[in-house]
């Protein structure tokens, strides 16, 4: 899949933009505030998801104006296609110049995954941030995981509901039972799909690690599920069982606090370099180099599980990287279409083939536009 046009109207700072970019990288740079992240962000929309920088509709408008335009021309499954986006009071969204119902009609017709430095919280913030990848990654393949999520989430809202009713209401405990094993079931179906995702995107992001720091230390990713002894080799029987065994062995617990204490709501997912932990231990460097081997990792997988190669959008990922990993990115990352942003122009000397952008005042000023 390959982006051939991009045009964009009214669209944060950029008033008007149209940029062809080319099959391989694609290296938009300019000062800070010019508008490099704003264009990053528009392509980021096609994928179907929301904001990767938690902005909503209304933000992303031209300030003073009543609706932004943006539009991809694309080669997608043999064929040219396109999409349109109106942002604001007029929304709308076009495949092919079809008009479709919500935004999220868009997921599947151009994939993407995107870097940028919020998503660094991956490695340096808490546990709820890995689940929330997880989440995302495990749900845009299996649409089966969401149901099992948010049937969990409901019985686990009314568990610790009824956890707090239970330390005066005694007679409630055999309610308890029955979200329990709401909770087993559901609970036990996301940890199965949770310790394949990992074990898939564990092996990948280490081999593109190897790649980024030409072997110097071994990046690895594990399951930490909250069911204590766990195993990655236990199947679904024996996970309900276990997390049967352990919502019974925290109950008391659980009555005294009025939490569930055990359960996928708990789960992290550990990173570690050289045996340390990756968010305790790494460097700057390091922890961007994780996370970008985690979401290149994350772009294999999507490419053969939906047989799409999606278009990899790197925002602001150069900056304390050194030499040899800028070269890695920026030479080796593969057939991808990608684009990536950076304010200085030195970087350019590494790079052996693509096309460069400069972006200024929200208008493409020079390159190959
Ligand atoms: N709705 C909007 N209307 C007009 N301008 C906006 C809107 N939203 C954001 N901007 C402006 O867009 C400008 C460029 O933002 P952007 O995040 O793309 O910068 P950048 O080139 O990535 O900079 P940096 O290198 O500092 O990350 C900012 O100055 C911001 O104030």
């Amino acid at each position: 899949m390959r982006i051939k046009r991009i045009a964009l109207q009214n669209f944060r700072n950029i008033e008007q933009l149209e940029l062809r970019p080319g099959e391989g990288i694609n290296l938009i740079h300019g000062e800070n505030a010019q508008g490099k992240t704003n264009l990053i962000e528009a392509v980021w929309l096609f994928s179907g998801m929301k904001s990767f920088r938690g902005a909503r509709e209304s933000e992303m408008v031209r300030f003073g104006q009543e609706n932004a335009r943006l539009t991809v021309e694309f080669f997608s499954e043999g064929r040219d296609q396109s999409a349109s986006l109106t942002l604001g009071g007029k929304r709308g969204v076009w495949v092919n110049e079809i008009k479709r119902d919500a935004v999220s009609d868009l997921c599947g017709v151009l994939p993407a995954v995107v870097f940028s430095p919020v998503h660094l919280s991956l490695v340096k913030d808490g546990p709820s941030e890995r689940r929330r990848f997880l989440d995302t990654a495990i749900g845009q393949l299996l649409p089966s995981y969401n149901s099992a999520l948010s049937y969990y989430q409901k019985a686990l809202f009314q568990r610790n509901a009824l956890l707090r009713d239970v330390q005066y209401h005694s007679e409630l405990l055999d309610t308890l039972e029955i979200w329990d094993q709401n909770l087993v079931r559901a609970g036990a179906q996301v940890m199965l799909l949770r310790q394949r995702y990992i074990a898939r995107i564990g092996q990948a992001a280490k081999e593109v690690y190897e790649g980024i720091s030409k072997g110097r230390e071994e990046m690895n990713v594990f399951y930490q599920c909250s069911v204590e002894g766990y195993d990655p080799d236990w199947d679904l029987p024996k996970l309900r069982g276990e997390l049967e065994k352990a919502l019974r062995a925290h109950r008391a617990e659980d009555i005294r606090q009025g939490v569930t204490s055990v359960g996928i709501h708990r789960d992290d997912l550990a990173i570690t370099l050289g045996g340390l932990s990756a968010r305790l231990y790494g460097s700057q460097g390091q922890q961007r180099s994780c996370v970008l081997a985690l979401k290149l990792a994350e772009c294999g997988i999507i490419e053969e599980s939906m047989g799409k190669v999606p278009v990899i959008l790197l925002d602001d990922v150069m900056s304390e990287l050194d030499h040899s990993r800028r070269d890695y990115l920026l030479n080796r990352i593969g057939e991808r279409q990608v684009f990536i942003t950076c304010c200085e122009e030195d970087i350019f000397h590494v790079l052996q083939s693509g096309r460069s952008f400069l972006i200024e005042n929200g208008a493409i000023k020079g390159g190959e536009a």
